[in-house]
This record gives C-alpha cells, structure tokens and sequence, in this order.
C-alpha cells in the first residue's frame, strides 16, 4: 500500500488571529513495505505530516492518498474508516493515551470498536502483551501500576492489536533508558520484517535513521527538501548541516579518518559494522580503501 501525498498544504487554525502555516507544497512517496525513517529539525513540520497518514488531519490543499484512499479537505469522516484502521500511530508518549481499568481492556478497546469478537480480540491482545515482553499478569492490573516503561509497550500492544498494514511511530523511544530503547526498537524491526509492514518512523536520532530505514524523508520549514535510501542522504553532510542536521556517528568518524589520512570521501558507512569493516580495509591496503 504505497502512501503519496501531492501538493500538501496545511494550515492549524485556518481564518483565526492563531493560523499557523506547517506544511507547504509537499510531494511524497512512501513506498509499500519501505521502513521510512522522516527527520528534521523541531518545528519542521513531521508531527503535522504523520496526523496526515491516517486522516487524523486533512489537507488544507491537496490529496494525500493511502492505497485506494484519497483524502481531501472535502472527504468525509465515514470514507475515512479504513484508513483509520489501516494505519496505527503511536504518538511520543502514547502511555499519556492509556484510560481503561485493566491493560487487557486498554489494549481490546480498538479492536472491538472496530467490531472483531471478544474472544478474538482477548487472544490477540494476550498475545501482545507477551510478545512486548510484559510478565505475566499484568494483563489484570491497572495500567497505571506499571512502570514508565511497561506502560508504553502497553500502549504500543493497543496500536498493534489493530494488525495495521502501516505502522507510524512518532519518536517511540523517547524519555526510555538505552537498553529499553535498543528492545523497542528491534522488535518494530521484527515485526516491520515478520508482518510484512510499511514503517514509518520519525526520529531525531540519525543512527536509528541509518540502522533501521531503507528511505528516508528530510523534511525542513514545512515542506520535504530530500528523498532517497540513507546512503544518499547521509552523503551530503553539507546540505543536511544547512538543514541543521547532522550525520550519524559512524559516517563522522569516517569523514574525520578520511580528512586526517588525506582520503577523498568514500560513501558513508551507517553501522558500526560496515565502519570497523571499512577501516580495516583502509589500515590493511595502507589507507588505500575505497
Ligand atoms: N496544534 C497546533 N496549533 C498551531 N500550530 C501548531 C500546532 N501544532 C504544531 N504547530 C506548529 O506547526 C509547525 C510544525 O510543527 P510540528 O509539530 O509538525 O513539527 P515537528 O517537526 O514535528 O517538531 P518536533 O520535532 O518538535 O516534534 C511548528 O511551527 C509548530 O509550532
């Protein structure tokens, strides 16, 4: 299910003293199955995008389509169903989202809004609970004795219980400590991987980028500036520092090698892997590596 958007303009609070422009002119493909990683600076506009995707906001000006659905200024919130299905967010801080008296209800309540069976539903989100790793029990208690941590793979079991096609992830690791982060983040790999998902994930973090994206998306005062696999755009350091990006750490240390060893630029290397494979390359020929 390839996800475009044409000419996309948005405005917040159109025809008030508080309007507020945020998107502008954006043209952009997300290709089916694709783990697309968005990054750009605060305030560029990423968070507007992705309320996009699922219809959560419609366009000021132009067409966003998922699949076979368009959505205009003028759709109607009924033709918007499938996609609200289709597509699951999980917002920065879903945990804030979390209402029911027990997990379990928390993470049943959109399927069975959306009409699947109680039994259905009740296995499904067992099932979860167990595959986000959260011990037993803790589907009877109330989500608000868990810890931070549990309670946002709480929240994330709920977005996933909707089996989405398309799965947006809004800086799903902020404010947790580096091992639970690492977790979270392998598992969206493994199903994005297992479920045959599109990924959508929007990050400050350009190793993640680099680690997990094949596509990605440089958004900048609104608008999309820079489309293409990581290689491409973890290899104009120059363009993405006037954006006020930076590159992975990998692709700096290489560049701070190449200047002191006198190399020219080789592509950039976007794990720890490819850039130990790279140096011993360099160090081995004499610091004649390609
Ligand atoms: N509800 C709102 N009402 C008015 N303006 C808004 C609203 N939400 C966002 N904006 C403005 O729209 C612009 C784009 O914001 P958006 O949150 O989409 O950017 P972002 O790239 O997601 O930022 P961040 O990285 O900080 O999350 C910003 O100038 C922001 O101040």
């Amino acid at each position: 299910m390839d996800i475009t958007l044409e000419r996309v303009g948005y405005t917040y609070a159109a025809g008030t003293p508080f309007q507020k422009r945020a998107l502008e002119d954006v043209n952009i493909r997300i290709p089916s199955g694709s783990y697309t990683a968005i990054i750009g600076h605060t305030g560029s506009g990423k968070s507007t995008l992705l309320q996009h995707l699922n219809a959560l906001l419609k366009p000021t000006e132009g067409v966003v389509r998922v699949g076979d659905t368009e959505i205009t200024r003028q759709t109607k919130g009924k033709q918007l169903r499938p996609v609200r299905r289709k597509v699951g967010i999980v917002f920065q801080f879903p945990e804030h989202q979390l209402f029911e008296e027990t997990v379990l209800k928390d993470v049943m309540f959109g399927p069975l809004n959306f009409g699947v069976p109680e039994e259905q539903a009740r296995a499904r989100a067992l099932e979860l609970l167990g595959l986000l790793g959260l011990p037993e029990g803790t589907a009877e208690k109330s989500p608000f004795d868990l810890s931070g941590g549990q309670m946002r793979r709480v929240a994330i079991a709920g977005v996933l219980a909707m089996d989405p096609d398309v799965l947006v992830l809004d800086e799903p690791t902020a404010g947790l400590d580096p091992s639970g982060r690492n977790e979270i983040m392998d598992l969206f790999r493994r199903l994005h991987d297992e479920r045959d998902m599109t990924t959508i994930l929007v990050t400050h973090s350009m190793e993640d980028a680099a680690r997990y994206a094949d596509h990605m998306i440089v958004m900048h005062g609104g608008t999309d500036v820079m489309q293409g696999p990581p290689e491409e755009v973890f290899g104009d350091e120059e363009r993405l520092a006037r954006w006020r990006l930076g590159v992975p750490r990998t692709v700096a240390f290489q560049r701070e090698f190449e200047r002191g060893a006198g190399l020219p630029p080789s592509p950039p290397r976007l794990t720890e892997e490819q850039l130990a494979d790279y140096l011993a390359a360099a160090v081995g020929k004499g610091g004649g590596a390609r």
